[in-house]
């Protein structure tokens, strides 16, 4: 039975898909939020090449992001030049391209990624770039997992455990699957080193529109139910496979889906949740907690650049092959490595 475009996730030949009759008709499209516009700008020119486009929630995260793949994946910048803000004129999100690979903050929460989402998505169109990968590298609360534990999302739930992304529209609730890419999640899994001195682990991630009580949190400015009311419902979440809570899975998974892209997303707890809701570790432990979920996404890239011969397989900086047999299970178990 042949599949029709409108059921089709992708399209074959790998290009994004807008689902917007509108687009093609604009004269411009001004990528208002990214400081960025397919009439002032040679989007071809600037992102035709990109592969990954890896997203998570504050600007410094993201820089630093775009400076360590710089230095995995060997990009070299010309003499005397520093990576440069592309949409710093926007005041709202930043952006970093290094090579194939861009480094975007989403802010915090639904609105604020799902406005990033629709422009990074126009820009991936209008720059024909082909089978782009999105990662969320992002900071979650952990359900029964210590704080500095990273977490592969196998699925998107939203508070109240449903999978998709409700959006009002025109005065209507309309629904879209919130999907992550099942092979996505089976390739970084096994990129997991067993010798990183923390667990990685995988299970459902809890997108939540709210922060304190949103998440079943004590110490927000109000707070009408008990502790144990908190526990029952932490406990309850748990018990229907919920290990993290976060802010933005659900948007991230469903509109990325819509457009036919494949998607994962890796956080860090920051705390157990059963255990308390403050954020007590020390900045310093915080910063080196947040790069774990950044090592693992680097190493996706690393092999799948190296896989596709863009880069050499004795690597660079700290990420290069230290075990074969590893290696080679990712080559099994990978198509897109292919
Ligand atoms: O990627 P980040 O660290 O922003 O993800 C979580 C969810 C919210 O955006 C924020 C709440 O502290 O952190
Ligand atoms: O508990 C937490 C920690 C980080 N981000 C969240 O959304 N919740």
């Amino acid at each position: 039975m042949s599949v029709s475009d409108e059921e089709r996730d992708e399209y074959p030949d790998g290009s994004v898909k807008l689902r917007n009759p509108h687009i093609e008709l604009m004269d411009q499209d001004i990528l208002y939020h990214l400081a960025l516009g397919s009439g002032s700008h040679d989007l071809v020119e600037m992102f035709g090449d990109v592969k990954f486009i890896c997203m998570g929630g504050t600007p410094k995260r993201m820089e630093t992001f775009a400076n360590f793949i710089m230095e995995e994946i060997g990009h070299k910048l010309p003499t005397g030049t520093t990576l440069l803000d592309i949409s710093q004129y926007s005041y709202r999100y930043c952006m970093y391209k290094v090579g194939p690979v861009l480094s975007i903050s989403h802010g915090m929460g639904v609105p604020s990624v799902s406005i990033l989402l629709h422009e990074i998505i126009k820009l991936m169109y209008h720059a024909k770039v082909k089978d782009p990968i999105f990662f969320r590298i992002g900071t979650c609360g952990g359900i029964g997992l210590e704080g500095g534990t990273v977490v592969i999302s196998e699925e998107a739930v939203d508070a109240m455990m449903n999978n998709y992304y409700e959006v009002p529209m025109l005065g209507k609730i309309v629904k879209r699957p919130a999907k992550l890419d099942k092979k996505l999640v089976r390739e970084l899994k096994l990129l997991a080193d067993p010798e990183d001195p923390y667990i990685t682990t995988s299970g459902k991630t809890m997108c939540t529109s709210d922060f304190y009580e949103g998440q079943g949190r004590l110490d927000g400015a109000f707070c009408e139910y008990t502790e144990s009311d908190k526990m029952e419902y932490l406990n309850q979440i748990r018990c229907q496979g919920v290990v993290n809570i976060e802010m933005e899975a659900i948007p991230f998974a469903a509109l990325t889906h819509h457009a036919g892209i494949k998607s994962a997303i890796v956080c860090v707890t920051l705390l157990d949740r059963l255990k308390g809701d403050q954020v007590m570790a020390p900045k310093e432990v915080l910063n080196e907690w947040q790069i774990r979920p950044q090592k693992l996404v680097a190493r996706y890239i690393k092999r799948y650049l190296q896989m596709k011969g863009r880069i050499s397989f004795e690597g660079h900086g700290s990420m290069a092959v230290k075990s074969p047999r590893r290696f080679k299970l990712v080559q099994q178990e990978s198509e897109t490595f292919e």
